[in-house]
């Protein structure tokens, strides 16, 4: 018999219940969102009808669309005592922090009394997440309390208008809407499993997805796009970026923004968003940050054929955008609230609650010894 550890072998392989929604490494790379390639949608669709999609069940039509892009833009502002809460928060506080302390004051201003209103729900939060972090960061950092409602159609424009101050470029524009739709759903990942969890409990959305948020907040999740800008922003050419790669390696470091727990080939993420992060280099005469970052792509491959995943090159693509490191991760929740929203919704349509067993490997069963007698 083999021995068992503490912790264990991370669910890996196993199946842990149907969906609907996503695949996910099935012939080896792929990604769709309800039968629809990421790709596809990333080259032919905008994130609202991607949220609409993940959310309703299939792409909008044109008027559909029209009305749902008006409703979302009714749904931006920020009720009074979140807007309290926001300026108490330092501005040393990690902003995923401040997101998850905004999904949560949220539900205690607008509860989720019944889950029929667990679209309006999903929603709300959809629209007023950029407002979050956006009326935290730039009164904490700027002193200056913001506006939240932008003209902007586009959730990915109406962040860079917020965080920035101004419209963002169309190519701005253009990049969060790709990164938006790369983001936003992944079958049974860590934050995703724990919205599950939670819901299975018939508990409300929004503790649902402020526990979601805390388990993508890590590095070996959604954090790691963070993670892989504190690395690469340290080296100044792809000759000093092998070098210390090939330390990390030797050290057995874990080189954050490469290796995944299903995809064994590629992430087909990652060829999409580093397309955009080499316009954005181009546009910005970059001759550092993207030749330093496809150096350690391709030692990565080389030396350990681990690939780089969809956060990799999303370090260099926000960085060229002038997105603050620290919003990195915020931004992934901005997108991925689709995601989680619609398995709490799966999860409610069939549910029973998610409980599975561990090994015990504990002591035997003993007595209490008084507590004078013990030492
Ligand atoms: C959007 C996302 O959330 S994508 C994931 C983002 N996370 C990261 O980029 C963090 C870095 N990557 C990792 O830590 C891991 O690859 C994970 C957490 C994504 C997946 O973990 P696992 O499923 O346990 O990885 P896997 O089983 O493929 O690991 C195989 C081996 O490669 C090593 N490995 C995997 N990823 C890395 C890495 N990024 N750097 C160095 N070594 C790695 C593992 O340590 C393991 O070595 P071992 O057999 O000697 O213990
Ligand atoms: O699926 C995973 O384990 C992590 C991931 O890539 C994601 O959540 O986008």
């Amino acid at each position: 018999m083999t021995e068992k550890k503490i912790g264990g072998a991370g669910l890996r392989g196993q199946s842990a219940g149907a969906t609907a929604l996503c695949t996910v490494g099935q012939k080896g790379t792929g990604l769709t969102y309800r039968g629809y390639d990421v790709r596809d949608l990333a080259d032919n669709t905008s994130f609202e009808e991607v949220a609409y999609l993940i959310l309703y069940g299939e792409l909008p039509t044109r008027s559909q669309l029209d009305a749902y892009i008006q409703r979302l833009k009714g749904m931006r502002d920020l009720p009074q005592p979140l807007r309290e809460v926001l300026e108490r928060i330092p501005k040393d506080a990690h902003p995923m922090d401040v997101m998850r302390t905004g999904a949560s004051m949220l539900g205690n201003l607008e509860t989720e009394t019944d889950f029929s209103q667990q679209q309006d729900v999903a929603d709300r939060l959809l629209a007023v997440f950029p407002s979050i972090i956006n009326y935290w960061y730039r009164y904490s950092h700027d002193g200056v309390r913001i506006d939240p409602n932008t003209d902007d159609d586009s959730i990915g424009g109406h962040f860079l208008h917020l965080l920035h101050g101004k419209p963002a470029s169309q190519l701005h524009a253009d990049v969060m809407n790709v990164s938006l739709i790369l983001y936003a759903e992944h079958e049974f990942n860590a934050s995703t499993f724990t919205a599950r969890v939670c819901a299975s409990t018939l508990s409300d959305m929004h503790s649902c997805v402020t526990g979601a948020i805390g388990s993508l907040r890590g590095p070996l999740h959604g954090g790691a796009n963070e993670a892989a800008m504190a690395m690469i922003e340290q080296w100044s050419s792809p000759e000093e970026a092998r070098r210390e790669l090939k330390a990390m390696l030797d050290r057995k470091d874990k080189v954050m923004g490469f290796g995944h727990a299903i995809y064994r080939e590629s992430d087909p993420r990652n060829a999409v968003i580093k397309g955009w992060s080499k316009k954005l280099a181009d546009d910005v005469g970059d001759t550092t940050l993207y030749p330093v970052s496809e150096a350690v792509e391709q030692m990565m491959w080389d030396e350990k054929k681990l690939f780089a995943n969809a956060d990799f090159f999303h370090a260099s693509a926000y960085h060229f955008m002038g997105i603050p490191t620290k919003l990195f991760t915020p931004i992934f929740v901005m997108s991925r609230l689709t995601g989680w929203a619609a398995h709490v919704m799966e999860q409610r349509e069939n549910n029973r609650i998610i409980r599975p067993s561990a090994d015990y490997v504990g002591p035997e069963l003993r007595e209490v010894t008084p507590i004078d007698q013990r030492g």
